[in-house]
């Protein structure tokens, strides 16, 4: 496999294009202007963006002469560039065919995705494609163009192995553990699934010309409001669809190009064998920390996470989960963990990002089951029982369960795939939205048990292996049940008490 900035040309009209599945706002203030720095170092690579279905970015970058701003936000400063690295967009519903069609064609030499961890169709309870998914369910049938992503990039590589067998990455740049690998396994489970030989051409495909490197992305992009659109506007470039971003970016991958790509360590990017580690570091120190900050957020009527960050018991808690995540990460040579710790803890409270609660608690099952297991088990096989995770789980779970306990007028509630479900099994166990202070409990702590053992050992949400930890489960039901009497501060109090009266030290690894 080769990795070349200058990828040669090897078909065509000698156009390098990456075809980027998910153009939404966290491609546009990354990868986008790593292609665009990389532009200027080697030969230019054109990418053209694919929405799912909202039509918003796609018609105002066409008005807008494929052209858009990232506002960065410091802490105290504000910087506008206008970006033009997408050089066509368009919209995936719209002409369901086009995607296949442009990962077939010879020129597509990057496929990359961004498409939230949604998009991956990954069972919970199992790891693997979820082949119940109706999408997922379609596209095996073969009704129609193909509407899931594992099946829009199944048949795009079945016809291009059809078509010219050329070489070409899958590049998941998602916060997903071992995001390309993920996916290559996820591909090979639909490739399993597919009737007629169909399933065997492209098992051998996979094998044959398709490489997905493993990434770890980084940089807070929280959604666009008009205040940025003001900014852009002042800034010289009426633009409908800037992207705030916050100054910090960083892109790790692993550098297995099947078809060159752009000269991107040129633009700040680091090609490692050791992605895997920095990924964990990244997906549980920053993302597992995200939603704690979300979750007690939310309960305490924070709408942004900057404000729920400077509330002193949510700090806490926060350092307690770092501190329970550190001894569970390998250290790249030279990875300075506290300082990337404090550097986070600057990330968070950064106020002019804007970045909500709301946002970031989208979708907590799916997020969770990346941010969460792993680590868990990691304390749980070493005989311990980690509070801040399992305070996780349960600050999650309350706002899923009793979205009557949120601020939702101020905050919003996020978006849960799993939530119609977890409701259903909380308002048959009882409990309510109050807290001791407001509203008093029927649940109490057998009824808090007995929804945490529902949700995480019978419904399996956050993995079998997870939910089969009883003890784990009894501490998440202790922390519900102490946010449900007490609020936020009793629940930190009590994780506090619980890690104290553990095992103590420094865990050994199992
Ligand atoms: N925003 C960030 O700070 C950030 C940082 C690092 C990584 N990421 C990764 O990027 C992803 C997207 O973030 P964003 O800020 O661009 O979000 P966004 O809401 O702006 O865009 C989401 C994109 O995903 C697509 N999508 C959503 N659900 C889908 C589904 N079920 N199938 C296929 N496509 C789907 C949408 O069409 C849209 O293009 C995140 O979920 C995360 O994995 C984001
Ligand atoms: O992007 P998500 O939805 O996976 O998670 C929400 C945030 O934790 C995330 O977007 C971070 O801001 C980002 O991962 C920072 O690099």
């Amino acid at each position: 496999m080769s990795a070349s900035g200058a990828a040669a040309s090897a078909s065509g009209d000698g156009t390098s294009r990456i075809l980027h599945l998910g153009l939404g706002n966290f491609h546009r203030a990354h990868q986008a202007l790593y292609t665009e720095d990389a532009g200027r170092h080697g030969r230019p690579w054109e990418i053209t963006g694919v929405a799912g279905s909202t039509r918003g970015v796609v018609e105002a970058l066409h008005r807008q002469g494929m052209r858009y701003s990232v506002v960065t936000l410091g802490p105290r400063h504000t910087d506008v560039r206008q970006v033009t690295a997408v050089t066509d967009a368009f919209v995936a519903a719209d002409d369901p065919r086009r995607v296949p069609r442009e990962i077939a064609d010879p020129r597509t030499r990057v496929v990359s995705l961004t498409v939230t961890e949604k998009g991956y169709a990954v069972s919970p309870r199992t790891g693997r494609l979820d082949l119940d998914a109706p999408d997922i369910r379609a596209d095996l049938d073969g009704q129609g163009p193909p509407r899931s992503t594992v099946g829009r990039l199944a048949a795009g590589l079945l016809r291009r192995a059809r078509e010219s067998g050329a070489p070409v990455t899958v590049l998941s740049c998602d916060n997903i553990t071992a995001n390309g690998t993920t996916l290559a396994g996820l591909l090979r489970d639909f490739a399993a699934a597919m009737p007629s030989r169909d399933g065997a051409e492209l098992a051998a495909a996979l094998e044959e010309f398709v490489t997905f490197p493993d990434t770890m992305v980084d940089r807070i992009v929280p959604a666009t409001t008009d205040a940025h659109r003001r900014t852009a506007a002042e800034a010289g470039f009426a633009d409908d669809v800037p992207v705030p971003a916050e100054p910090f970016t960083m892109w790790v991958m692993r550098d297995r190009f099947a078809a060159g790509r752009p000269a991107w360590e040129e633009a700040g990017a680091v090609l490692s064998d050791r992605v895997h580690d920095y990924e964990q570091i990244k997906v549980r120190l920053l993302n597992g920390s995200h939603s704690l900050l979300a979750y007690l957020g939310l309960l305490t009527g924070r709408e942004l996470i900057a404000d729920a960050a400077a509330d002193p018991a949510i700090a806490r808690a926060v350092a307690l989960l770092g501190d329970e995540y550190e001894p569970t990460l390998t250290l790249p040579d030279g990875f300075d963990v506290t300082a990337y710790r404090a550097e986070l803890g600057e990330r968070f409270a950064n106020r002019r990002l804007g970045h909500r609660t709301a946002q970031v608690g989208a979708d907590g099952s799916l997020k969770l089951a990346q941010r969460v297991p792993g680590a868990a088990l990691w304390h749980l096989a070493a005989g311990r029982v980690p509070s801040a995770l399992a305070l996780t789980v349960a600050a999650w779970l309350r706002c899923t369960a009793y979205p009557e306990a949120l601020d939702a007028g101020r905050t919003g509630v996020p978006p849960e795939p799993a939530g119609a479900r977890i409701r259903e099994l909380a308002a048959r166990r009882g409990g309510t939205g109050g807290t001791g202070g407001t509203g008093g409990t029927g649940a109490g702590g057998r009824g808090a048990l007995r929804l945490a053992r529902e949700v995480l050992t019978h419904e399996a949400v956050l993995g079998q292996r997870l939910g089969e930890q009883g003890e784990f489960v009894e501490r998440v039901a202790e922390l519900l049940d102490a946010l449900e009497r007490g609020g936020a501060d009793a629940a930190v109090r009590e994780a506090y008490a619980a890690d104290a009266a553990g095992p103590r030290g420094r865990p050994v690894p199992p």
